[in-house]
C-alpha cells in the first residue's frame, strides 16, 4: 500500500497544524506534517523521521486514527496521535505552524484528504481538556501509579513527559499527570507518591495571535488629523 502518514502532534489541549508551500495546488492549505512511507519503513519510522526532518523534533507515536483516506495517485493517508519528546518545532518544509485548539481547527483552510480526520482530533483534544492542575513526579511509575488510582475513580488522567526549557539532561524531564480531578484529589495523590502540584497554566509553545476582527486604522507620525 502506497502509505502517506501525518502526524496529530498534541500538546496542552491543541494540536499542530501546518501549512504547505507546495505544490502549487497544495500550497497556502493546512496538513498533518508527514510524508510517504518508504520501502522498507514502517509507517511509524515514516512518521518519526518526517517529522525530524521537517519540524527538527523528535515525536513518539501514541496510537493510529481509524481512519484512511484516499488521496491522489493511490496514495492513502492515515494520521497518527504523536507528542513531542525531544526539541521545539521549527519552519522548514512548511510556511506557519500554528497549535490549534479543538475550537480553532475549523479556522484554517485544510487540504481535502485532512478533513475527515478533524472530528476525532477535536475530539481527543477536547478528551484532553484545559490544561488544569498536573502532577509532577520524577519517577514514570509514580506517574502512571497515580494516573491509573484516578482513572479508577472515574476521572481522566493521562501521563506525558514534561519538557523543562533548556535542559538537555534527561534526568530533568520528570513526568506530568494531566487530569481533570479536582486539585484536592491530585493534592492528596501527589503527597503520597512523592511528587508535586504545578498549578500554574503551560504556556502553548506558539500562542495564538491575537488578531484583530475588523480593519484595525494604523495611524502614522504626520497623517492628516
Ligand atoms: N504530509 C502530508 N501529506 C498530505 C496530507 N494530506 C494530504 O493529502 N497529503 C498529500 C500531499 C502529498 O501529495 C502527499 C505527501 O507528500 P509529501 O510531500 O508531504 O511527502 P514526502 O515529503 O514524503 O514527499 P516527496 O517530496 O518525497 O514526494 O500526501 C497530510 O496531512 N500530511
Amino acid at each position: 500500500m502506497a502509505a502517506v502518514v501525518g502526524a496529530a502532534i498534541v500538546r496542552d489541549g491543541r494540536v499542530l497544524a501546518a501549512r504547505r508551500t507546495e505544490p502549487p495546488e497544495l500550497a497556502g492549505l493546512w496538513e498533518f506534517p508527514g510524508g510517504k512511507v518508504e520501502p522498507g519503513e514502517s509507517p511509524e519510522q515514516a512518521l518519526v523521521r518526517e517529522i525530524r526532518e521537517e519540524l527538527g523534533v523528535t515525536v513518539r507515536l501514541d496510537r493510529w486514527l481509524d481512519l484512511e483516506v484516499d488521496i491522489a495517485g493511490g496514495w492513502v493517508l492515515t494520521v497518527g496521535v504523536a507528542q513531542i519528546v525531544e526539541g521545539t518545532p521549527t519552519l522548514s518544509d512548511h510556511d506557519e505552524l500554528r497549535w490549534l485548539g479543538p475550537d480553532e481547527l475549523g479556522g484554517v483552510p485544510w487540504g481535502a484528504p485532512d478533513v475527515p480526520f478533524l472530528p476525532e482530533v477535536a475530539a481527543l483534544l477536547r478528551e484532553a481538556g484545559p490544561a488544569g492542575p498536573r502532577g509532577i513526579f520524577f519517577d514514570e511509575e509514580d506517574a502512571r501509579s497515580v494516573a491509573a488510582r484516578l482513572a479508577a475513580a472515574g476521572y481522566s488522567a493521562r501521563v506525558e513527559r514534561e519538557r523543562l526549557a533548556g535542559e538537555d539532561d534527561d534526568e530533568a524531564h520528570p513526568w506530568a499527570v494531566l487530569t481533570d480531578a479536582p486539585e484536592l484529589v491530585l493534592d492528596l495523590l501527589v503527597d503520597e507518591f512523592d511528587g508535586w502540584l504545578d498549578v500554574e497554566e503551560p504556556q502553548p509553545a506558539h500562542p495564538p495571535l491575537d488578531l484583530p476582527t475588523q480593519p484595525r486604522r494604523i495611524k502614522r507620525v504626520g497623517d492628516a488629523q
